[in-house]
């Protein structure tokens, strides 16, 4: 049976300045990977996640980083890959 998904930003329990940053990118529905990974990393779990390149990984992990700036409990180091083309 298929999961429910909900595409919606508005769905996320964020604060109001992380809801405002995503008002302002002008993003209507969150997409698939960001539905799948960013209500349960809000909830604290440890998610793996994988998708083709541009299908909006960083901002499904930037969201919680961005969450976690503003409580102003956490410092944030992103390690990202490099991709290096000869
Ligand atoms: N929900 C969304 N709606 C519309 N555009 C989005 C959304 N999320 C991200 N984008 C845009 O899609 C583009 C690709 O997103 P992003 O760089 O996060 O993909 P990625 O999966 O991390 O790619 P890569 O694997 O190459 O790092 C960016 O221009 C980003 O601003």
């Amino acid at each position: 049976m298929a999961m429910d998904i909900n595409y919606d930003f508005e769905s996320l329990e964020i604060l109001e300045p992380t809801r405002k940053v995503i008002k302002e990118m002008r993003f209507k529905k969150m997409t698939e990977v960001q539905a799948r990974i960013i209500p349960h990393l809000l909830a604290g779990y440890n998610v793996l996640g994988t998708a083709k390149t541009g299908l909006g990984k960083t901002l499904a992990f930037l969201i919680l980083a961005i969450e976690l700036l503003h409580s102003q409990i956490f410092g944030i180091m992103i390690l990202d890959k490099w991709r290096f083309k000869n």
